[in-house]
């Protein structure tokens, strides 16, 4: 009874009898009662098999095989409930099936292994993996060789790994190493690792596309490598933003097989130079100096940055600053419709189509010829001057167990926007508000000292006055911050294109821009105020204040799916579950 993929016939799990059918797009199993009723089915994507191996097989806690020559067993995804994660956990899961002939089971795993072939071309076949042993818990390596190693084996999977034995490691390696054959890179680490895949990646494509990453106006070419994160970190916000929770295994199956999630990174440039690439938080004021605060105190593990954010918290500082941003087209979505970024996406997918219009006639997102940034830079600059409690841009929402929802709820992943939010100087428990906001379901936007814009780039610079008066501040003689200028200052302007902005990054800024690095950085422990802060980009202090940046949409890729809308995924898998529970009864 079959035609091209499509297999059906009767299989037995324990001691019933189930109607198995493939479809090419599902693996479905219906138990059929004595009087030949059909009662549940248990439906599984072809995408989410994760393997399909001959005889009754276990891979936990170690690989064993009973060879029945009738029997095979199917593994595949299964979403769990535990912790509230809304099946955004995910597990692997196993069924044994029994056939009435050894033909039938050739005939099954034949089938079920040209199905995943076909409807997952995404899947990786070899990955390089790189391990950073001293991040979080300094648990990567068993994380590794425990939990996602056996299922990189299941899968097919060959892995080249590297255990890291000093920081950029990871990054120099694909920067410069061959890596002809590799479908993917996974790193086993915090937030730091996914920032050295990212430089390396990135780095590596735009040298083999003679592309020049310093000038702000080039069209970066995307990577053509995915990029795979097991969380193993004590900062793990990328993973919890493109996957919802922060779990090897979840992850590891989210690799295995071959999800891919486009994401947008902003570039951050000084003086007409690349400084770092970021796809979370740059963040200017609060952020920036809890970054900076937290970095004296790295002795607390993950407290530091509690600890340190209640120390800024209650320095009570605010920034003067002129910030320059580059308007998105605002009929394409706002940073306020309180819609969510979840798989499958439209806003995204739509954004595909705008930032690779000829993908689809070539058949590779990769091959287009893009030209997103000058064809759409023809919108006007807006600059506003005045002195803020942050600055923050995020081309995500940036969520993390902290705050559920993130910096800006309804950002998107791939859109090729990123949202601005300026928070202006306000009274202590009126950015206590705010701050507090993060945490809960409330709109942390609907404060009156707080904005919030999408955007496809933004300029920062410090007043005139204050490069000097940060200046003066290192060498003693500052008189600190004028308390008369705490407050809005109610200018917006108009000013030139990004090509022009570009320009006036002078050598005479850089020169005032490495004089206002540092002062911060002893801040704290000062009796002033400093009239500068840091920028905290994706958990990196940068070395310059007055920076430009700019989205680059989808540059990079991630084996991972986004948010899935936990309810209709969570419904397939509680149908599963109740099959296996009642399989195991039987036995
Ligand atoms: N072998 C190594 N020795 C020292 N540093 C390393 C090594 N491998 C990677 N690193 C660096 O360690 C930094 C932190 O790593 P990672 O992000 O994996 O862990 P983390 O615990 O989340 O980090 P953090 O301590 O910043 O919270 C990264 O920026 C990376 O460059
Ligand atoms: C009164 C309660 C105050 C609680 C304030 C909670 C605010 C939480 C906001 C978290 C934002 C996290 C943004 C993400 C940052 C990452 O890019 C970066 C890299 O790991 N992490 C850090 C710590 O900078
Ligand atoms: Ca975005």
């Amino acid at each position: 009874m079959e035609t091209d993929l499509r297999l059906e016939s009767s299989l037995w799990v324990g001691s019933k009898r189930y109607r198995a059918v493939l479809t090419g797009w599902h693996f479905n199993w219906t138990e059929v009662d004595k009087k030949n009723r059909d009662k549940k089915t248990i439906s599984v994507p072809v995408a989410e098999v994760v393997g399909v191996e001959e005889g009754r097989v276990e891979i936990l806690p170690q690989k064993s095989v009973e060879d029945k020559d009738k029997d095979f067993t199917v593994f595949y995804v299964k979403r769990s409930s535990s912790g509230g994660s809304s099946g955004l956990l995910w597990r692997l899961g196993r069924t044994q099936f029994s056939c009435p002939s050894r033909v039938l089971r050739d005939q099954w795993t034949k089938h079920l292994r040209t199905a995943l072939k076909t409807h997952s071309p995404l899947r990786p076949h070899r990955l390089l993996v790189f391990i950073n042993p001293f991040g979080g818990k300094k648990k990567g390596r068993k994380i590794y060789h425990s939990l996602v190693a056996p299922l990189f084996e299941l899968a097919g999977i060959s892995s080249h790994v590297i255990v890291t034995e000093r920081a950029n490691q990871a990054r120099d390696h694909l920067l410069k190493k061959d890596l002809t054959g590799f479908d993917g890179v996974v790193c086993v680490g915090g937030d730091g690792m996914f920032s050295e895949m990212l430089h390396g990646l990135i780095g590596r494509t735009q040298q083999e596309a003679g592309l020049c990453e310093n000038d702000p106006a080039v069209t970066l070419q995307p990577c053509p490598l995915h990029i795979g994160i097991i969380p193993a970190g004590s900062t793990d916000c990328v993973c919890y933003a493109t996957v919802g929770v922060i779990d090897p295994v979840t992850s590891a199956l989210h690799i295995v097989i071959g999800d891919s999630q486009p994401l947008d990174v902003c570039s951050v440039h000084h003086a007409s130079t690349l400084v770092r690439y970021s796809v979370s938080l740059v963040g200017y004021g609060f952020y920036g100096d809890v970054l900076a605060e937290s970095e004296k105190h790295r002795w607390m593990g993950p407290l530091r940055y509690d600890y340190s954010g209640t120390m800024v918290y209650l320095s009570n500082r605010s920034y003067a600053g002129i910030v320059q941003y580059l308007p998105a087209d605002p009929l394409l979505s706002s940073p306020r419709d309180k819609t969510r970024c979840l798989s499958g996406c439209s806003v995204c997918s739509r954004s595909t189509e705008r930032l690779f219009p000829h993908a689809a006639d070539s058949g590779s997102l990769y091959s287009s010829n893009l030209s997103q940034f000058s064809s759409d830079s023809e919108g006007e600059w807006v600059s506003v001057e005045g002195r803020f409690r942050c600055v923050s841009l995020t081309c995500m929402s940036s969520s993390c167990p902290r705050s559920p929802l993130g910096l800006s709820p309804s950002a998107h992943l791939a859109d090729g926007t990123g949202d601005l939010i300026l928070v202006w100087d306000t009274h202590p428990l009126g950015f206590l508000k705010f701050l507090y906001r993060h945490t809960s379901t409330q709109d942390q936007f609907d404060l009156p000292f707080v904005e919030v814009h999408r955007v496809k780039a933004v300029r920062f610079s410090v007043p005139s006055g204050k490069e000097e008066e940060a200046y003066e501040e290192i060498v003693g003689q500052s008189g600190g911050i004028e308390e008369e200028e705490r407050g809005y200052v109610e200018t917006v302007s108009r000013s030139g294109s990004q090509q022009h902005l570009a320009e006036r990054d002078t050598g005479r800024q850089m020169t005032n821009e490495q004089k206002t690095a540092n002062p911060f950085l002893c801040g704290l422990c000062c009796s002033k105020s400093p009239s500068v802060s840091v920028w905290n980009c994706d958990g990196e202090i940068l070395p310059f204040t007055e920076i430009l940046c700019r989205i680059h949409g989808q540059l990079v890729r991630l084996y991972a799916r986004g948010i899935e809308d936990g309810t209709a995924a969570q419904h397939c898998s509680e149908e599963r579950d109740k099959c296996e529970r009642r399989c195991i009864l039987h036995k």
